[in-house]
């Protein structure tokens, strides 16, 4: 065994696909200090011992936006490795309920509809989560659904 190859950190995240009333999707730019600074996002963040993905969601949401959110289904887990770092991306989708979205931790946020999203830069494992989105929300058309759940 070679003890001096170390494997990257590994991150474990949960995360939000926020949607309101009109068919949007909230999205936020990261801060453009700090590991993929000025991307854009979903909201979410690490998971804190203890908690499940679900608690992991509505507490990041508050500290991150201070909205109030109802957890839906179960959207997508991504694992994707970065140059220096692993994260797993457990995503759900979201009703947005009460509270404008505030940008605690963020350089800003914007309501978007699923065809806008291109328009934006995001880290590469969102292609997955765009792709996951865009498969269901498409399946849910041709069931006559409406979006989210
Ligand atoms: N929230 C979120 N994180 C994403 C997405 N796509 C993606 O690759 N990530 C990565 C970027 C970060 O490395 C990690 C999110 O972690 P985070 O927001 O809690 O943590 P961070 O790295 O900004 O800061 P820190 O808590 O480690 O100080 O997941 C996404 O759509 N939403
Ligand atoms: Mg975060």
């Amino acid at each position: 065994m070679n003890k001096n190859i170390s494997s990257p950190p590994h991150k474990i995240i949960g995360v939000a696909v926020i949607w309101n009333d009109k068919q949007q999707i909230l999205i936020d730019r990261r801060r453009p200090e700090g590991s993929m600074g000025g991307l854009w996002e979903f909201p979410g963040g690490k998971i804190e011992p203890g908690e499940t993905i679900e608690e992991c969601i509505k507490r990041e949401i508050d500290e991150e936006l201070a909205i109030d959110i109802e957890i839906g289904e179960h959207l997508v887990t991504i694992d994707h490795t970065y140059t220096d770092l692993k994260v797993t991306l457990t995503v759900h989708e979201c009703k947005h309920l009460k509270g404008v979205p505030q940008t605690l931790e963020c350089d800003e946020i914007r309501w978007v509809n699923l065809e806008q999203l291109e328009e934006f830069n995001f880290p590469d494992a969102n292609f997955q989560i765009i792709a996951s989105l865009k498969e269901k929300v498409g399946n849910r058309k041709q069931l006559n659904i409406q979006n989210p759940i």
